[in-house]
């Protein structure tokens, strides 16, 4: 059984552990690939956060011609090539995981690349299946950084029909004329925005009253009648069967009105991922796991079994690249400087949904205050009330800011509109460092007429209340 210092399983974020610094250690990556083309580097790379944000761009030009009109000005959309702006987010994105996978199989990297799953068999032994077979492997130190995938509802027929997930969409031949999103969370919003500006019909289909139900609920709210104007949007919809049927895909669900079917020519399943613990056999490996199959960890990424480190999807409930990212730089620190090790960042972990319109979020949300009994003030400011907003002939943005009622500090932010992720970043600094809302909203100048002003008129209100 071959003996190595350090094995990390997984390339998404675990690859980036794998520094100059780990020169004098024996080291393997066990990697199997993500995707249709199984590709090195992980889902962010391959099919999450850079491909979707990618095709996001595109869309968001491919929407320009018809919100051009209101500020008078006349454009023409007139077509959008597939193949073309597929093949640019892939030309970019596949050459740097086959060199990721080539630098780490034969160039000077100091690992050994096993391209295959590896699983516990027992605490610190991982036996890979390869291409060459099987193989056990040891090590001091092992660190999990085996991600997440798409899960599939318990919904009859739906192995029988070539449904899509995000792992395989962006990859599709050729666009087609309808298509079926089934779920409303962030995939469902993205990749709804994408094909719609494509010039797909989409239709969503959700179980729930509302898009996006874990942002806070005045943009969850604003976001879904946005979504019923631009698309086919079917809340409350339980779904009973998928069938074949003449070239089409048929759903049979039932809603408010009774029985109903939708036929389409794809259908993406967007209702979430789970973590790989039950890829890698976490639970042969000693590894302790919760009700969401999420490995345990410590703020320090350590698993129950010692010399044993989690990181990213498999371990976190936030399933987002930044964390992930901060595990990674955590666990990397803590190998090295087993003497003085460090903790994973706080309480104030952002998301965006890159949607049309955008929206960012940080900290708490107003249901989650009330349902805490916090202290709280909260304002409101929309992007149609500063300068630039009219500049924009916005009519739907807003920013919202929640402030601990007694101290100022920030609780919360939300932001739903252009830029939104850009202009969350003051707030998540604002509230990583402690600065409260008089400070933030007064010790600074804010730049006359930038956007930013619907931040800053947001936190003064926040003052005033
Ligand atoms: C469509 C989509 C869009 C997204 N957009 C964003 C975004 O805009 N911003 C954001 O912050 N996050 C986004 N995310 C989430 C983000 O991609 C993930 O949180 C992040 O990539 C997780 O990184 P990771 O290193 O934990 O796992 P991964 O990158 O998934 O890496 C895990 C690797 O381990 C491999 N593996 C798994 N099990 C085994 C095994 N047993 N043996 C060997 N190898 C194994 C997998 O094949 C994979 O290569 C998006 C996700 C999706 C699906
Ligand atoms: N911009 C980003 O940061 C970004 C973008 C895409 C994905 N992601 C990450 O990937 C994760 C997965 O995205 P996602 O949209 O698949 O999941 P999600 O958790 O955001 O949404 C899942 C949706 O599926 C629905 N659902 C779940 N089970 C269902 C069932 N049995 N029948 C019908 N509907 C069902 C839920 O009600 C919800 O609407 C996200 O949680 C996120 O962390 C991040």
């Amino acid at each position: 059984m071959r003996h190595f210092d350090l094995i990390v399983i997984g390339s998404g974020s675990g690859n980036t552990i794998v520094d100059k610094s780990f020169a004098d250690w024996n080291v393997a990556i066990v990697d199997r690939g993500v995707g249709s083309l199984s590709k090195y580097g992980g889902t962010c790379l391959n099919v999450g956060c850079i491909p979707t944000k990618m095709l996001v761009y595109a869309a968001d030009v491919a929407v320009t011609p018809a919100e051009a009109e209101r500020l008078g000005v006349d454009l023409a959309l007139n077509g959008v090539d597939w193949p073309a702006v597929r093949d640019r987010v892939f030309g970019r994105t596949d050459p740097i995981a086959d060199g990721g996978k080539e630098y780490r199989a034969h160039g000077r990297s100091n690992a050994t690349l096993y391209d295959g799953t590896g699983r516990f068999t027992a605490p610190k032994v991982i036996e890979v299946d390869g291409q060459d077979g099987r193989e056990e492997i040891t090590a001091e130190q092992i660190v999990v950084a085996a991600g997440s995938r798409p899960t599939l509802p318990p919904v009859p027929g739906l192995e029988d029909v070539p449904y899509h997930t995000s792992d395989s969409v962006m990859r599709i031949d050729e666009l087609p004329r309808r298509m079926v999103v089934l779920g409303t969370g962030f995939v469902a919003a993205e990749m709804a925005h994408v094909f719609s500006a494509f010039g797909v019909e989409v239709t969503i289909v959700g179980r729930s009253d509302r898009m996006l139900r874990v942002e806070d609920r005045d943009v969850s709210r604003r976001f879904t009648e946005l979504a019923a104007e631009r698309w086919d949007y079917r809340p409350k919809r339980t779904l009973r069967k998928v069938a074949r049927r003449n070239g089409e895909i048929t759903l049979s669900a039932e809603g408010p009105d009774g029985p109903e079917e939708i036929a389409t020519d794809l259908l993406l399943v967007a209702t979430g991922r789970r973590p790989n613990s039950d890829v890698v056999s976490a639970e042969a490996g000693g590894l302790a796991t919760d009700a969401d199959g999420l490995i345990e960890v410590d703020e320090y990424q350590r698993t129950s079994v010692e010399g044993v480190w989690a990181l990213g999807d498999v371990s976190s409930p936030y399933q987002l690249k930044h964390v992930a990212n901060g595990d990674a730089r955590v666990v990397r620190h803590n190998l090295l400087n087993p003497e003085s090790l460090i903790k994973t960042m706080g309480e104030a972990v952002p998301h965006a949904v890159f949607s049309h319109p955008q929206i960012a979020s940080v900290g708490m949300t107003e249901q989650r205050a009330e349902a805490d009994g916090v202290e709280y003030v909260s304002a409101v400011h929309e992007y149609a009330d500063v300068a630039y907003g009219w500049a924009m002939e916005d009519t739907t943005g807003f920013a919202k800011i929640l402030a601990h009622r007694q101290t100022r500090q920030i609780l919360g932010a939300h932001i739903m509109g252009p830029q939104a992720s850009n202009l969350i970043q003051p707030l998540i600094q604002a509230m990583a460092v402690g600065t409260d809302v008089p400070t933030m909203a007064r010790g600074q100048y804010w730049i006359h007429p930038a956007l930013a002003e619907v931040v800053e008129n947001a936190l003064l209100k926040v003052c005033k209340d």
